[in-house]
């Protein structure tokens, strides 16, 4: 066994194994041969396709620590992203925006975490007990080196010509009895409002419906969200779309030139695979999840990621909070 992906669907009790193998990017599902996608921030740079083969049911799960053992890497030296560092990144977003084109940023950072002696089989199934909406994964492949999160973001699912995705953004403590402010529900406007327009301007026939904003939690955190659906003339490159969609407001900003530019110069590291996308690309039907709440797991230590939304409202302080909270999804969890 060389790569795998272990996952529990949101709303699922059980956990599936499949193991993977890379395929050509010019690779398309067939009726009988789906694929699984694994794409980074930068998807035009990272792009990774893989054949999916069942699991030996319990035998290949147990061997998943002992698989990982034998081939995780020692974590590459990282500077510590610094508190400074990312307060100065928001007050400097904040400086910059425009009441029209440049007006919100996600900006993320990482952090180190030592992980000896980690089983990460029963991190897994500690992160599927605790959070039962998201989507929780572990994957290794030597291509993208392994990475594990309990996601509660959808990037684009659907069935023949219906698609689905959704805009989360906007993010409190799960016990914060405040009702949400008008920073958050304009961040979360942002990113319905581009979810729209990319169904829209793709499919000029397209019917969108909407359900929300409504609160869903994730853990420690809890999130506004819409659903956003759509009815196409036809069934849609599911891949395609996907690119298309992303990276969503939800975690680049808006507008995206300016936001990426923004980050780029201001995160200071690259995020990887960390707000990519990864999911199941079928014949006439996909399902791709967003990759946060997640980690990067090396032999000795694991590297967390998680960012914020930042608007002209933003208090760095807040913001810096809410990475922290984001980052105890997976801290608090890992046994
Ligand atoms: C960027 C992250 O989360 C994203 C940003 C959110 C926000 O800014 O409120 C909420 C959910 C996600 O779309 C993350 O978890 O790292």
């Amino acid at each position: 066994m060389h790569s795998f992906l272990l996952y529990r669907k949101p709303g699922y009790q059980h956990s599936e194994m499949v193991l993977l193998s890379a395929v050509d990017a010019q690779t398309v599902p067939t009726p009988d041969q789906p694929l699984f996608v694994f794409a980074g921030f930068e998807a035009d740079v990272r792009l990774h396709l893989f054949r999916m083969t069942n699991a030996r049911g319990e035998t290949d799960i147990k061997d998943v620590d002992a698989v990982l053992k034998k081939n995780l890497t020692l974590a590459p030296e990282i500077s510590a992203d610094s508190k400074k560092h990312y307060l100065n990144a928001v007050e400097s977003a904040i400086k910059n925006f425009d009441t029209t084109v440049f007006t919100k940023v996600v900006l993320s950072r990482r952090a180190t975490y030592p992980a000896k002696g980690i089983s990460y089989l029963s991190t897994f199934a500690e992160l599927s007990r605790r959070y039962p909406d998201t989507m929780v994964f572990l994957m290794y492949s030597p291509e993208t080196g392994c990475w594990m999160g309990a996601t509660p973001e959808r990037l684009l699912y659907g069935d023949n010509k219906e698609i689905h995705s959704m805009s989360l953004a906007g993010t409190r403590l799960t016990i914060d009895p405040t009702p949400w402010a008008d920073k958050e529900l304009e961040e979360q406007k942002i990113v319905t409002a581009y979810i729209e327009e990319v169904f829209s301007s793709t499919y000029h026939t397209i019917s969108i419906k909407k359900n929300g904003p409504y609160e869903v939690t994730a853990g420690p955190v809890k999130h506004l969200r819409t659903d956003i659906s759509g009815t196409l003339p036809v069934m849609p490159h599911w891949l395609q779309l996907a690119l298309q969609l992303h990276p969503t407001p939800a975690v680049l900003g808006s507008h995206h030139t300016k936001a990426k530019e923004f980050i780029k110069k201001y995160e200071g590291y690259d995020r990887s695979y960390y707000t990519g996308f990864f999911g199941f690309w079928n014949f006439d039907s996909a399902d791709f999840y967003v990759n946060l709440r997640s980690m990067q797991v090396f032999d000795d230590q694991v590297i967390l990621y998680a960012g914020a939304g930042i608007t002209a409202g933003s208090d760095a302080e807040s913001e810096w909070r809410e990475t922290e909270l984001k980052m105890q999804t997976l801290l608090s969890v890992l046994v």
